[in-house]
């Protein structure tokens, strides 16, 4: 049974052309306190209706506060300083959403865009039960009860691989892998337009994550979403990229296709990453990142975690 409708179609304009889903426009973030120490500078990349965008880099680069400044969840004490961050939202075409209200964000956030967390167990409630929590926004966003809300909910349920019959189970009665899979079918719910994974796989063993990734890269495909895909691994986004941006410190330092940036990398910080991944076998020599590269004496290991 298809929950699902199968009208998502890629955008366009009144001339006729394919509009982005998602336009990151120079985007800066900074601590408001210190509007010039930025975080995240000069950030741009496009994400297309049915296509996954990767952006990986170490622990600290700026790739959670680039996600959460889409959803408009930055901390308080942070700002978007400069930047747009265009959405099509299918209604009213590309819009900056940055300049929404909270409340005109709270519409968007969970129907046009969702998110999903490394970590299930902080996002989902410990005393509700999976069936209510996954209702919940199907409730809110498109008013579904009784019935046709059970019904949603068990369709959801099987569609991310958990039977039906365990609607009634708490969070603590999964498996880490199913807590994921249930975060992924509460994202899902309202058949977003986009979803944002940050390390949504990086908390499960090797072989769940392998199912987490194909069903993410499944569910992309079915419903024609965008996906804006945290990783610091690049075997993830050899498995589910279509593009890729690289950042370091808070700044792109390449992007592109995959296939340009795992075969043909430019630069010395995307080369210096790929020579820290494992092969297959697990069996290629760990290098800590060589830093040579940087100019100046700025090129000491931050001894930040790959
Ligand atoms: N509320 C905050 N106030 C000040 N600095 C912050 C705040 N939140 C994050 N930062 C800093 O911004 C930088 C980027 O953080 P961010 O969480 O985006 O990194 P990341 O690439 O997602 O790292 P990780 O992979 O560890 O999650 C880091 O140096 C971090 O310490």
């Amino acid at each position: 049974m298809s929950i699902l409708t199968d009208t998502a179609q890629p955008s366009t304009n009144l001339s006729g052309t394919k509009q982005p889903l998602l336009q990151l426009q120079h985007v800066s973030i900074s601590p408001k306190a210190a509007p010039s120490r930025l975080l995240v500078n000069d950030v741009s990349f496009t994400i297309e209706a049915g296509k996954t965008t990767c952006v990986v880099g170490e622990s600290g680069s700026g790739k959670s506060l680039t996600a959460l400044s889409v959803m408009g969840l930055l901390s308080q004490q942070l700002q978007l300083n400069n930047g747009k961050v265009l959405f099509n939202d299918n209604e009213t075409g590309l819009q900056d959403i940055s300049l929404l209200s909270e409340k005109a964000l709270q519409k968007i956030r969970g129907a046009k865009i969702a998110m999903i967390f490394q970590e299930p167990m902080t996002s989902l409630n410990p005393v509700l039960t999976i069936g209510y929590q996954i209702g919940e926004s199907l409730t809110t966003h498109l008013g579904l009860k009784n019935q046709a809300l059970k019904d949603k909910v068990a369709g959801l349920l099987e569609m991310v691989g958990i039977p039906p019959s365990r609607a009634g189970s708490y969070p603590d009665e999964l498996s880490g892998g199913q807590r994921q899979r249930v975060m992924i079918a509460m994202s899902i719910a309202c058949e977003p337009r986009l979803l944002i994974a940050d390390e949504p796989t990086t908390a499960l063993d090797v072989t769940v994550q392998a199912q987490i990734l194909k069903l993410l890269d499944d569910l992309k495909t079915r419903m024609n979403m965008g996906m804006l895909f945290i990783t610091h691994d690049f075997g993830v986004v050899a498995d589910i990229a279509d593009n890729v941006v690289v950042m370091f410190r808070g700044e792109i330092v390449e992007s592109g296709t995959k296939q340009q940036v795992l075969d043909n990398p430019q630069h010395p910080y995307t080369k210096a990453l790929l020579a820290c991944v494992p092969d297959a076998e697990g069996k290629k020599d760990l290098k800590p990142i060589d830093y040579a590269w940087l100019p100046n004496n700025n090129n000491q290991s931050t001894g930040a975690a790959l």
